[in-house]
């Protein structure tokens, strides 16, 4: 059995991390900047040992701080992939890849036979006699692709293992670690700044933020439903938080500033909230129309950018500092309406395209969820 389970705190880093993943799963470690994502993987690769909790991977305990155990880095059987391909620069392709196998214990022969199989898996077989100074970043992060897998990890580590490459070298990268884990149902997690990663590679999302997991979810799930603000980001739709209020036959949100949003959903009142819904489905208007079923939101109008044929327009942030709205109209519409950045406007979208659901706790959800 290759699940992890991990809770640990780490009071330095304002770390506080609770994240279980299925065998075989793939799981999105999304958040914004010094949200904790490379300290999670520090903490499972074991560079990091937490000041209280516990890493298991199947039945093995890798750190455990109740009974001061933690197992060295090299025999946790977890592979760590960085946005650096880091190989040794002395050694060929073969010889990198191979020297995995070789540290645990494999022959020559044997370890070139594994390092030849994984170099042929990532599409790397011509390259095998080249050092890395031969190598250009898209070719060097295959070979690291390869070491990583030649040690035959339980579980692999990816620390956004794209981002170094350019646009025309990331495709063929992404595929290959789709093939790598999707058919070798390997349990794996990447960090990923890239919504394309996340709809490519993983099966579920974990959104970190402040050193806690405050969203877990399958993809499909974050991405139509998302609960956190960084999740809501990353899928591109609105989201306001609240708490549920009756109205008749349905649901209404009101925010703490006293704002209130129509939407489909049953919910208890009092219960937290969140209203999600496409910057597509929102109009703009100069003056408020009165026609209901519609929440009509008076904003200002913060930035206007190019999004496709369109434009999405962004209104200021929230009174409590959450991002403010997008509204995806079309040029002629922004021309029409004289908008620019500044004006007041008023934001109408229909009740039937607001969803509410209920708001996650911050912690992570160990409940509901199950991989889709
Ligand atoms: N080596 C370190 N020593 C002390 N504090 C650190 C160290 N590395 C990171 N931190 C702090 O720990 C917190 C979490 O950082 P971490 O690097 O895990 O975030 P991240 O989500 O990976 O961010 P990014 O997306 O910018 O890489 C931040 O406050 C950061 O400043």
């Amino acid at each position: 059995m290759n699940s992890l389970h991990l809770r640990a705190t780490l009071g330095s880093r304002g770390i506080d991390l609770e994240l279980d993943v299925l065998e075989g799963e793939t799981v999105a470690v999304l958040g914004p900047n010094g949200a904790g994502k490379s300290t999670l993987l520090q903490l499972i690769s074991g560079v990091v040992a937490p000041d209280a909790g516990i890493v298991r991977l199947g039945e093995d305990v890798l750190t455990d701080t109740a009974s001061n155990t933690i197992v060295p880095i090299h025999a946790r059987g977890v592979a760590t992939l960085a946005q650096e391909a880091l190989l040794f620069p002395h050694m060929d392709a073969r010889t990198n890849v191979a020297f995995a196998p070789r540290s645990t214990g494999a022959n020559r022969a044997t370890a070139r036979a594994v390092a030849d199989t994984w170099l042929g898996a990532v599409g790397a077989s011509h390259l095998a006699d080249r050092r890395p100074a031969q190598l250009s970043g898209g070719q060097a992060q295959r070979i690291a692709i390869a070491r990583a897998l030649a040690a035959d990890p339980r579980l692999l580590l990816l620390d956004e293992p794209l981002a170094a490459l350019d646009v025309d070298t990331a495709p063929g990268i992404r595929r290959v670690l789709r093939t790598v884990l999707r058919e070798s149902g390997r349990t794996a997690l990447i960090v990923t700044h890239d919504l394309l990663d996340v709809v490519a590679l993983a099966d579920s999302v974990a959104v970190i933020d402040g050193g806690r997991v405050v969203e877990r979810g399958s993809v499909t799930e974050v991405l139509t439903a998302p609960r956190s603000e960084f999740g809501a980001r990353i899928a591109g739709v609105n989201l306001i938080s609240g708490r549920a209020v009756d109205a008749e036959n349905s649901t209404s949100l009101t925010t703490n500033w006293g704002v209130t949003v129509h939407g489909s959903g049953r919910h208890t009142t009092g219960t937290s909230v969140v209203a999600v819904f496409s910057p597509a489905a929102v109009s703009v208007h100069l003056t408020a129309p009165h026609a209901s079923p519609r929440n009509v939101f008076e904003v200002v109008i913060e930035e206007m950018e190019v999004q496709g044929s369109g434009i999405r327009v962004r209104s200021r942030p929230q009174p409590d500092g959450s991002p403010g709205m997008a509204a995806d109209i079309t040029p002629a519409a922004v021309s029409d309406l004289g908008l620019e950045p500044g004006r007041s406007v008023f934001f109408v979208v229909k009740s039937r395209e607001v969803a509410l659901h209920p708001a996650l706790p911050s912690a992570a959800r160990s409940d509901g969820y199950r991989r889709s």
